[in-house]
């Protein structure tokens, strides 16, 4: 047993969940007219009613117990304050140094780091003003109409998640700026990058490398080719290289060494995560794309809700609040996985970028004290904008045998009024949650077929299959538009309910060694793709795939 598990406070939330368990939130909702009231907080323009939980307010007490016993204001004190709490990789965790707009020192190694990220953001500045003003030319004199941002995991999901969810703001740029477009490239496999050069034309493209170490095979394999399409378009000139690529990285060797200039480098720091990195030089696509204005706005709505976080009390703070609710699931009721469901169209990619942000950070078996834990950390997490899930796997989290709670998010606007698109968009986002909970018993759906005339036969063979039994857990997360501010304040939100689980569940969030094991394994196999007669060591199923493959290879 771990010093969790055996904890007082872990003990009485197993006991309370076994009385929760029976509980009907139908019943609480009808006994308990301020319920909603009672469990909403709003901060930073985010709303957020979580009253459709199995909860009451002992167990909200309880949870709250359990967080203190886990240390967390010490460690949330440490996070702030640049101490090295990423203890397997000793760097600190500071991406929220990068949008801090007050005026204390934050140091690491008794180095104040904040003169650093003020000079890049104002290099960032600098170099977006060039480019959305057209005075940034390609190697034959022509402005920059395509960035193309070449990048994976946390260099790649966060600028497509933000520049997607603000793209309204791309499309209204500052007097005397224009929009470039931007396009991304993540993916090794040559399509990606392939159809992406078949929609720019090279000579006013402008290629960023985006990668912390500057070193991942798909990136470096996809800058090459890149590399190689430009150096093709301008007879071998090795000089337009300088004028189409730039690179956003903490290695300047590797930078150097690649051929970019290095006075074209945005630098960030090791104490930056890569899942963490759209505050760094990491969001320079994103400056390029909605106006370095703009990203500012986004960081300005972070940093508000970083100060939310590190002074609200548990019972007001949003994170808390999320994370708590998430290990009551997690932990105590058996929920493996939850579901992000944005209405808005605009935010069809923030739960794939969370899926890196909360799965690489929190799936961890091994605790701080370098133990096997013998409790469940990071829940699958996975979901698709709203209006479209509903008609694909809704039917799921409504019917079938496993608990999802899901987290329903919309803005009250909508940047498009279209119609009454947002008013039927948003009456689906509060009829879900309100089924989700409320149900509908095997009297009402027999009451029903009674109504549509069906026979008794029919009823007793039907009903069954229209029950709902309820009492399904969500929570709902509003804010009036999808903006920079609110979208950086949501943003931070979900980083700091990551990083109170991760301090639960006594884990480090902030390393990610299981990726390693697959990469080194491929490196291995790539030699033995190219020589016909390789001898293959592996087992059997891996040498009868390769086999297979190479058979086939034309
Ligand atoms: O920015 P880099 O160093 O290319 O890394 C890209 C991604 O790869 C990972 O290390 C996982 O393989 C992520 O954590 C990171 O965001």
């Amino acid at each position: 047993m771990s010093r969790l598990t055996e904890s007082n406070e872990w003990k009485a939330l197993e006991a309370k969940a076994q009385e929760a368990k029976k509980w009907n939130m139908r019943e609480m909702f009808a006994k308990d007219a301020k319920r909603a009231e009672k469990f909403s907080a709003e901060a930073c323009g985010i709303f957020l009613d979580y009253s459709k939980n199995l909860i009451d307010d002992e167990t909200m007490a309880k949870l709250q117990d359990l967080l203190k016993s886990a240390k967390f204001e010490e460690i949330r004190a440490k996070y702030f304050g640049g101490e090295k709490i990423n203890t397997t990789e000793k760097r600190a965790v500071l991406h929220t140094a990068l949008r801090y707009k007050g005026n204390e020192p934050i140091c690491v190694d008794g180095k104040d780091v904040m003169p650093e990220v003020r000079a890049v953001l104002k290099h960032m500045e600098e170099f977006t003003k060039l480019v959305r003003t057209g005075k940034w030319k390609g190697h034959t004199g022509k402005s920059i109409k395509y960035v193309v941002n070449i990048g994976i995991g946390g260099s790649d999901l966060g600028p497509v998640m933000v520049t997607e969810a603000l793209k309204p703001y791309a499309d209204k740029p500052a007097e005397g700026e224009y929009s470039p477009t931007v396009y991304f490239v993540s993916n090794i496999d040559g399509t990606h990058m392939a159809e992406t050069l078949k929609k720019v034309n090279l000579e006013e493209t402008l290629f960023i490398v985006a990668s912390k170490t500057f070193t991942t095979l798909e990136t470096m394999t996809n800058a090459q080719t890149a590399k190689a399409a430009v150096l093709k378009a301008f007879n071998g000139d090795e000089k337009s290289i300088a004028k189409h690529f730039v690179a956003l990285s903490t290695n300047t060797e590797a930078v150097a060494a690649f051929g970019i200039d290095t006075a074209n480098m945005f630098e960030f720091w090791n104490w930056v995560g890569g899942r963490y990195s759209l505050w760094s030089a990491i969001g320079l696509s994103i400056a390029l794309r909605i106006g370095f204005e703009n990203y500012m706005k986004l960081h300005q709505g972070a940093y508000e809700m970083d100060q939310h976080f590190k002074t609200a009390p548990a019972d007001k703070n949003l994170p808390v609040i999320l994370a708590l609710i998430g290990v009551w699931y997690n932990n105590f009721f058996g929920a493996s996985s939850y579901a992000m469901l944005p209405y808005d169209q605009y935010l069809h990619r923030l739960t794939a970028y969370f899926q890196q942000a909360d799965m690489e950070s929190n799936g961890k078996t091994v605790d701080r004290d370098s133990k096997r834990v013998d409790y469940q950390t990071g829940p699958i997490l996975w979901g698709e904008p709203g209006t479209n899930g509903q008609h694909a796997f809704y039917q799921l989290i409504h019917q079938g045998t496993k608990m999802i709670p899901c987290d329903f998010i919309a803005p009250a606007n909508s940047h498009n009024k279209v119609g009454d698109h947002h008013q039927k968009l948003l009456s689906n986002f509060f009829a879900q949650p309100e089924a989700l909970m409320n149900g509908k018993t095997l009297a009402e759906a027999t009451e029903e077929l009674r109504k549509d005339g069906k026979s008794e036969e029919e009823i007793a063979f039907l009903a069954p299959h229209k029950v709902f039994e309820g009492n399904k857990p969500t929570n709902s997360i509003m804010m009036d538009y999808v903006s920079p501010e609110r979208l950086g304040a949501l943003i931070a939100m979900y980083e700091h309910k990551i990083f109170t689980q991760g301090v639960i569940w006594n884990i480090n969030s902030y390393d990610q060694w299981g990726v390693e094991l697959g990469k080194q394994l491929a490196k291995k196999i790539l030699p033995e793709l190219a020589k016909a007669d390789a001898e293959l060591k592996h087992d059997s199923s891996t040498n009868a795939l390769i086999k297979w493959f190479k058979k086939h290879q034309k």
